[in-house]
């Protein structure tokens, strides 16, 4: 890509992750010009009062120039007094650069990391905000990878960019002081380092952006050993695998190891250039003073050289080092702007209901499709249902049928490919926050907060606010109150991660009551009593009989008891339904479902 076209494209990207992170990208920018230009200026202020002093020093007259303003100033022209009076005008401008510098380098370090900050917890609530189709569909070690990895990336970039910027203009600053002073010499330097620095970084240009594509690669990959072999710790022990996945973190962690080894060393290398070039420019501009002026005046411009020299190398050295970062960075920058792109332009959930917006009545499915979106056929089709209110209503069918499917787009996370469903005539989609607020959920797999039972009951509402009556109501709704009175601080118990841990049953009855706190119109149950032995699953079954009627309730399942008090039975197969009814009408009048029931396989 040509150069003007690279400059444009992260001139634009840095705008979008300082636009990701909520940052003003013109204060941003006019913080660091002037912050910039005021210290380019004290550093060549600084350098060029090296000139007056050198001359002061060698010739020991203060008949021109600023010395002659300065000695007029204070009534004297002797130079044993004159002398620590411009030491002493030269050394605090060198003082007051330098703590300007280092108030504006925290200043800069403090905007940075909280842009990486922002940026990174924006990115990942437009993770959880995206539509859930479309979270299903990602793999979780490049979410990892965006807001952490490649987050540090971008800031990296930023930093380095600004630094430039900085840097750039101290040399230009330093280069006016010795053109000023000295246009041969100048010219000397130009073509020496000229010649050095650009040279070299043509020919490492590639190779950095080689090696951010290795960091960038390396760390998806360290994400994609160490994820899975935490998530599936039974699996990988059971087959022996642990050490596999071990081996494999290893070895990106040693590539990514090997990028780092590479981008340290060839940061470095120009430093040590940048030190040849300045010893054969003082070779060069020796050579070329001896020729041409007196040896008093060559020392001043040596002096003037040395001390822009003594700004300049470790100046250069930095340049070398951000244009580095900048193109190993790039990778990371190109990822979190096109993710950031992508979310956006998949949508975000808002999760603030309508105000005076609410749902009741009867949920109607009409002609309702759905397709996958990587799927080459619909999973659902021709689905046209009317789900009564306050009633309770099973889903059952073979494995593979779509019950999961269906309770999902019931649920609002999946939207129809084609059809609609309503409550009360109104598309569930209209106001998703409100309708939402209608649920109670009961996964087949219970997610657990590394909290207190209580908290974990409550789920997402801050402990002060916990309504503990309701907890404990729904408790003892839920068959828990065994439970709870054997935990060594009861509701206060940790659990989940660190905590006590629970049996499969016990958490799905926390499941429930989780559902039952949130006081929900629709109780849905997915899969919900399966982990339950055959006396707890009867318990639960009596407790949603006594809920039967005061709320709808939608039940997948594959245990015979729990479907068979349902209102409404709806058999599944292959994606339509086949049937619906009461338990006996739909045994009566499908072969297929009157087979399941006698294979035991709804049992
Ligand atoms: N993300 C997906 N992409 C493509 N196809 C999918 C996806 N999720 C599920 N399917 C397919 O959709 C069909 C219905 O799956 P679903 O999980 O709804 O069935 P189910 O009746 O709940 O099965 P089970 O009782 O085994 O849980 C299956 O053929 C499944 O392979």
């Amino acid at each position: 890509m040509a150069r003007e076209a690279r400059n444009a494209r992260l001139r634009q990207q840095l705008g979008q992750l300082l636009g990701l992170a909520g940052a003003n990208p013109r204060s941003w920018i006019l913080g660091v010009v002037i912050g910039s230009i005021a210290l380019a200026l004290l550093d060549t202020l600084g350098v060029a009062a090296m000139a007056p002093l050198m001359q002061l020093i060698t010739t020991g007259s203060a008949d021109s120039g600023i010395l002659a303003d300065i000695s007029t100033l204070l009534g004297t022209s002797s130079p044993q007094a004159l002398i620590p009076i411009v030491a002493g005008i030269v050394a605090g401008l060198f003082i007051l650069k330098s703590v300007l510098a280092l108030l504006f380098r925290w200043w800069i370090l403090g905007r940075t990391t909280r842009i990486s900050a922002l940026a990174s917890s924006q990115l990942m609530r437009m993770y959880i905000l995206a539509p859930y189709a479309d979270h299903r569909s990602r793999r979780t070690s490049e979410i990892y990878r965006s807001v952490s990895d490649s987050t540090a990336q971008s800031t990296s970039v930023l930093l380095a960019v600004t630094a430039l910027f900085t840097d750039s203009l101290v040399l230009i600053a330093l280069a006016v002081v010795i053109a000023v002073v000295s246009p041969s010499v100048m010219l000397v330097t130009a073509v020496i380092f000229g010649v050095l620095v650009f040279g070299v970084q043509r020919m490492l240009r590639n190779r950095q952006s080689r090696i951010g594509e290795e960091v960038s690669a390396s760390a998806l990959q360290s994400w994609q050993y160490l994820l899975p072999a935490l998530d599936g710790f039974r699996e990988a022990r059971l087959t022996s695998s642990a050490n596999a996945f071990a081996d494999g973190y290893q070895k990106a962690k040693l590539r990514t190891a090997h990028a780092g080894r590479q981008l340290a060393i060839i940061s470095d290398a120009p430093r040590y250039l940048l030190e040849i070039g300045f010893v054969l420019a003082i070779i060069g501009i020796s050579a070329v003073l001896t020729a041409t002026t007196s040896p008093a005046e060559t020392l001043t411009i040596l002096a003037v050289f040395g001390a822009a020299s003594v700004r300049a190398l470790p100046t250069m050295n930095r340049v070398a080092a951000s244009l580095a970062t900048i193109r190993t960075g790039q990778v990371g920058l190109d990822i979190v702007t096109n993710t950031a792109d992508e979310l956006r332009r998949g949508g975000m959930h808002d999760e603030t209901p309508r105000p005076d917006s609410r749902y009741a009545g009867d949920i109607t499915l009409h002609e309702v499709e759905f397709r996958y979106p990587d799927a080459d056929r619909p999973v659902l089709g021709g689905i046209s249902l009317d789900i009564a209110e306050n009633r309770t209503t099973a889903f059952v069918g073979s494995s593979g049928a779509g019950k999961s499917t269906l309770l999902d787009l019931v649920l609002g996370l999946l939207e129809p490919t084609s059809g609609s469903i309503e409550c009360g005539g109104r598309s569930v989609h209209d106001d998703l926050p409100s309708w939402f607020a209608n649920l109670g959920v009961v996964p087949q797999d219970v997610f657990l907060l590394n909290d207190t039972l209580a908290a974990n009951i409550a789920f997402g509402v801050p402990e002060a606010d916990i309504d503990l009556a309701r907890v404990a109501e729904v408790i003892t709704t839920a068959q828990l109150d065994g439970v709870v009175a054997d935990l060594p601080q009861g509701l206060r118990t940790e659990v989940g991660e660190r905590g006590v841990r629970l049996s499969g049953g016990q958490r799905q009855r926390i499941g429930l009551a989780r559902a039952l706190y949130r006081q929900p119109r629709i109780l849905v149950l997915d899969e919900a009593t399966s982990a339950l032995d055959n006396a707890t699953e009867h318990e639960i079954a009596t407790t949603l009989r006594s809920l039967q009627g005061s709320m709808t309730i939608l039940i997948v399942a594959h245990r015979l008891s729990t479907v068979r008090n349902a209102d409404t039975l709806v058999y599944l197969k292959d994606g339509r339904i086949e049937e619906t009814g009461t338990f006996e009408h739909v045994r009566a009048t499908s072969p297929d479902f009157a087979r399941l029931v006698q294979l035991g396989e709804l049992n």
